[in-house]
């Protein structure tokens, strides 16, 4: 089993600065500088295990999603017919977005409680130090404050948007049920899905991450490590290496570099899932670094049930053998739940180790076997 330890408050904490351009900046800030990573920390050692990469014409998708799912957490997918022009297209809008200036990005700037705009990840308030990243989260349609910062050209953006969520979605969909076939659950074993399976009435979200270059990638962190919180996320990585998953194999883990693969999206199982299937599926922890000469974007699209659904680990999924691993959770309570404890919200809806006092340890990801 794998322990983190550092600089984690149990509750966010930190308000950070909103002033700095991380775009201009010439010299590391001491807001910026995290304690040393661990040796693979910044990318510069690269685990020679890849991830999966599977395309959905495999005659064998079903079981090698299985078999990725229940051993990495995710894999990269091929094959998914979501047209080259649009992730184009949403590139140069998302570059589009971020190349504004600090000042005129902060009239988009998310307000308390909200789920929409610009803004540090909600996770960065658990640390004393910075992120070397900025984001941009879009659940609600973005028109009212593209319009503020285009107020002559935002339909673009918007559209592009709008189109690349539908796509998403279609994704999501497709995916999840493949996944889910390859332990034998089929549309019937749960309603949430709706009446034909396809997620209407699920709860969605794009994010858009801006990591600017960094001028000491090695003392800097873009995000740090996390699992996702809802069902499914499907991120578009881009072309440029920055993202790191931790690869658990019995009682040894490391971070695996997850190098481009041309065309793919990376497939990562969330909180939710692991949840809904007894722990069958492992919601990987994962984490950005940064580099010294290149920005990189990515944007990672969120699928959750619908917000009020009651997700319980699928009985087909629990037996003798294997109990019941977690309590049943809506996606809004689940939600409140990391926004107080991180990467302790699994453990506080555990039924097997119910955590009176949540650990105060947790951090962006030097690794502690034991
Ligand atoms: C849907 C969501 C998942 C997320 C919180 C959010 O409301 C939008 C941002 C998402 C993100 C991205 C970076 C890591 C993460 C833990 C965070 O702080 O913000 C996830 C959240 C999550 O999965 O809980
Ligand atoms: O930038 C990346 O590749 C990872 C982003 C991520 O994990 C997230 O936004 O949840
Ligand atoms: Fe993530």
């Amino acid at each position: 089993m794998v322990s983190v330890s550092g600089v984690f408050r149990p509750r966010p904490t930190y308000l950070h600065n909103t002033n700095l351009d991380l775009n201009s900046v010439q010299e590391l800030p001491d807001s910026h500088l995290w304690p040393a990573l661990d040796a693979e920390g910044s990318g510069n050692l690269t685990y020679v295990e890849s991830m999966p990469v599977i395309d959905l014409a495999d005659p064998d998708v079903v079981g090698r999603m299985g078999h990725a799912s229940e051993t990495w957490g995710g894999f990269h997918v091929t094959g998914h017919g979501v047209p080259l022009g649009l992730i184009d297209r949403l590139e140069s809008q998302v570059c589009r977005l971020f190349s504004l200036s600090r000042e005129q990005k902060l009239n988009a700037a998310r307000v308390p409680n909200s789920f929409n705009g610009y803004g540090q990840v909600p996770i960065a308030a658990f640390f004393e130090k910075s992120l070397w990243s900025e984001g941009c989260t879009i659940t609600d349609s973005p028109v009212n404050w593209a319009s503020r910062l285009w107020p002559d050209d935002y339909i673009e953006f918007c559209d592009v948007m709008e189109e690349y969520k539908k796509e998403m979605k279609a994704l999501c969909v497709r995916i999840m049920w493949l996944m889910l076939a390859s332990l034998g659950i089929t549309k019937k074993d749960f309603d949430w899905a709706g009446p034909n399976g396809d997620l209407d009435g699920s709860w969605t979200t794009l994010q858009l991450n801006w990591y600017p270059p960094c001028p000491d990638p090695n003392r800097a962190i873009g995000l740090v490590a996390h699992s996702d919180s809802p069902i499914l996320t499907v991120l578009y990585p881009s072309s440029t290496s920055g993202l790191q998953v931790l690869r658990e194999n019995g009682t040894q883990a490391h971070w695996v570099t997850i190098g481009p693969v041309p065309g793919s999206f990376v497939v990562n199982v969330g909180d939710l899932l692991q949840i809904l299937t007894n722990g069958r599926f492992r919601a990987p922890l994962h984490r950005a670094f940064v580099n010294r000469t290149h920005h990189r974007l990515s944007v990672p699209f969120f699928i959750g049930p619908p917000k009020d659904a009651l997700i319980t680990p699928l009985s087909k999924l629990v037996s003798a053998d294997r109990p019941q691993l977690y309590r049943a959770v809506t996606w809004d309570e689940y939600l409140g739940i990391k926004r107080k404890y991180f990467q302790d919200a699994l453990a506080v809806v555990s039924l097997r180790a119910p955590m009176d006092e949540p650990s105060n340890v947790s951090d962006h990801g030097s690794l502690e076997s034991g």
